[in-house]
């Protein structure tokens, strides 16, 4: 037997889920959060059954791919549970109207039971169900209350037949059956609803908006630098650390399994950034310099997350995101990217059009580093000095905004305005921001490990068979001219595309100037990017696409590399450097807009 979730975006689909198979998805207070159906098991009278969640959807009639996803699945359901948004009946029912027109049992959950009631909603839950026809039962999904009530209903199998003949009468029916079900009481605004109004407006909603961007990175740094200092350091120095320098001593020292495990030993010694074996760095990248970093980012992103900060974040940025061609919240996308560039290419599926769809993937995958990587680049740059790394996000930022203007004005189409609901700010349920924070800790491992192994091990094989002596010997010349980087930073740059921290821990052993370390870093960034987010940015924008994204992000890096190694001294940017900034912006603003009509059929909705 097949169970599906179905229902509006951000309705508690997702914790329904978690609460009856025990399997642990994500999910956010945004809309979106689920773009791809998760099938979990459940026992339901000694028998297995299984359970789909499927993405939100408002209408049966798809707008985009995670609505197709969900209208595919109604074929194969044997039982529907209309999860249903109480505090917002009036839209939910819409869905449910459709889905009562399928031919297929509904069942309908009357989710966030608890806010309607703390806004003052009353819903008569017997006259509702009257109405439809079918069983409603009312939950709070993140209690867990409901939730036996819920499959208790499992074997409902009546099918109530509707036809409503078109839209207008739909909500002509959702209006008299709200105008008899529901009743809503008159109260004065919590404080939440009123930070909530202040979040959005912008003259306070801006200084909040810095407030917590500054919070977020002290406390990404503080708890970042703590772990390092206090846990993954200590544990690699004093317990991780002599162990393997036993089994280095058991190998001899040296031979190929030496090298393999351990790698070269440093003036006689195992240095675990820079020995290269699959037990010493291959280990060390990814738990001690890296996992530190993104234990600290998707704690900070799970609370901006689940309070429902994120979505008014993208109503600050509309503005400025427009004039990128994108909308408000493509601003998700890009700061998922900061944690990982393959969730976030997988968020930017719900954007409207393709042509939005292929600006905020071009842009997410040219100028936002990985926290992997941002992580080795405070770990390399941050002792050359903080303004460093400053200057490495600078070169991003206007790398961002530059390419954002020029394809904005380049490509034909339009972008679509901001139709973002924006859910209500609710306190973080310690409970699921935890788990959540688990799913993607272990998400990391599970993907960055593996990798990261193959990468070393690689790095190794490359070596023995002399493959990066010959590549420095034919390309290093180039790369040295045009980017100022010695021959050996290309066996980095080849690393780059299967892991980036990776690719930046190569680089430590080569004593980089802070100058080369930002050129290194920003070219690392742009020029292409890794593996994991290739594959999944490939399926979402298709090949043709993708070869054009390509193509930009390597003329980019070509660009960006020579500009900062000609115009950066090894104290920051010479006059000459912010003049060509400067002019470059300036000489944006006369590339004519391709926006008509005619053109419009190569970019628009998919
Ligand atoms: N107060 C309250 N919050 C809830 C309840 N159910 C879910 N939530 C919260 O509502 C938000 C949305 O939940 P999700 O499960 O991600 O919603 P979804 O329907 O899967 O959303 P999409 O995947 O975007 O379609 C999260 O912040 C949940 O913690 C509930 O009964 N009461
Ligand atoms: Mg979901």
């Amino acid at each position: 037997m097949k169970v599906l979730l179905m229902g509006n975006p951000n309705v508690g689909k997702s914790v329904v889920f978690s609460r009856l198979t025990g399997t642990n998805v994500t999910s956010s207070n945004y809309p979106g959060t689920t773009v791809e159906y998760t099938k979990g098991k459940m026992n339901w009278k000694g028998q297995v059954i299984e359970i789909i969640d499927v993405p939100g959807t408002y209408t049966l009639e798809p707008t985009n791919k995670a609505e197709e996803v969900a209208v595919d699945m109604l074929k194969e359901g044997d039982l529907i549970i209309n999860v249903v948004d109480a505090t917002n009946l009036e839209r939910n029912l819409n869905l449910t109207l459709q889905l009562l027109e399928k031919r297929v049992p509904v069942i309908v959950a009357l989710n966030l039971w608890d806010e309607a009631k703390h806004k003052g909603i009353e819903i008569d839950v017997d006259k509702l169900s009257w109405h439809l026809g079918v069983p409603v039962i009312p939950t709070v999904a993140i209690k867990g209350n409901g939730i036996k009530d819920l499959i208790d209903n499992f074997d409902y199998r009546d099918i109530v037949i509707r036809n409503l003949k078109d839209g207008e009468e739909r909500w002509a029916e959702i209006g008299r059956i709200i105008k008899d079900v529901q009743r809503i009481e008159h109260r004065h605004h919590s404080w939440l609803e009123t930070l909530d109004d202040m979040s959005i407006r912008p003259v306070t909603g801006i200084p909040i908006l810095l407030l917590v961007l500054y919070a977020s990175f002290k406390i990404i740094r503080l708890i970042g630098e703590g772990l390092i200092g206090y846990v993954t350091e200590p544990f690699f120095d004093n317990l991780y650390g002599p162990l393997i320098a036993r089994l280095s001593t058991i190998l001899g020292s040296e031979g190929f399994l030496h090298d393999l495990l351990v790698g070269q030993l440093i003036n006689g010694e195992i240095d675990f950034g820079q020995s290269f074996g699959l037990l010493t760095t291959g280990i060390f990248i990814p738990f001690a310099s890296v996992l530190p970093y993104i234990i600290a980012f998707y704690f900070v992103l799970g609370l901006l997350e689940d309070t429902g900060y994120l979505p008014r974040l993208s109503v600050l940025v509309d503005n400025i995101m427009h004039r990128v061609g994108l909308h408000g919240f493509s601003v998700i996308p890009m700061i998922l990217g900061f944690g990982c560039n393959v969730p976030a290419a997988l968020a930017a599926r719900n954007l409207e059009s393709r042509r939005e769809k292929f600006i905020a993937s071009t842009l997410m995958a040219i100028a936002i580093p990985c926290m992997a990587q941002i992580a080795m680049i405070l770990g390399l740059l941050g002792p050359h000095g903080a303004r460093y790394i400053g200057y490495v996000f600078s070169i991003l930022g206007a790398v961002w905004i530059i390419i954002g203007l020029m394809l904005n004005r380049l490509l034909p189409g339009f972008s679509s305005d901001l139709l973002l609901e924006i859910p209500p700010f609710r306190p973080p349920v310690i409970g699921i921001v935890a788990k959540k924070l688990w799913i993607r800790i272990s998400n990391f491992l599970q993907e960055a490990v593996p990798l990261m192994l193959l990468g070393v091990f690689s790095v190794n094989l490359l070596y023995v068979f002399g493959v990066f002596d010959t590549l420095a010997v034919t390309i290093g010349p180039f790369l040295n001219r045009l980017f100022g980087l010695p021959d050996k930073a290309i066996s980095a740059l080849l690393m780059g595309f299967l892991r980036k921290d990776l690719a930046m821990g190569m680089l430590a052993p080569l004593g980089l100037t802070a100058k080369q370390l930002v050129t290194a870093s920003t070219v690392l960034t742009i020029y292409f990017p890794c593996i994991a987010t290739f594959a999944v940015l490939l399926r979402e924008l298709g090949i043709i696409d993708m070869l054009k994204s390509t193509m930009i992000m390597l003329i980019t890096t070509l660009i960006v590399g020579g500009f900062v190694n000609l115009t950066f001294s090894e104290s920051g940017f010479t006059f000459t450097g912010w003049l060509i900034i400067v002019l470059v912006f300036i000489a944006i603003k006369y590339i004519p807009a391709r926006v008509n009509g005619k053109e419009l059929n190569s970019f628009t909705h998919n």
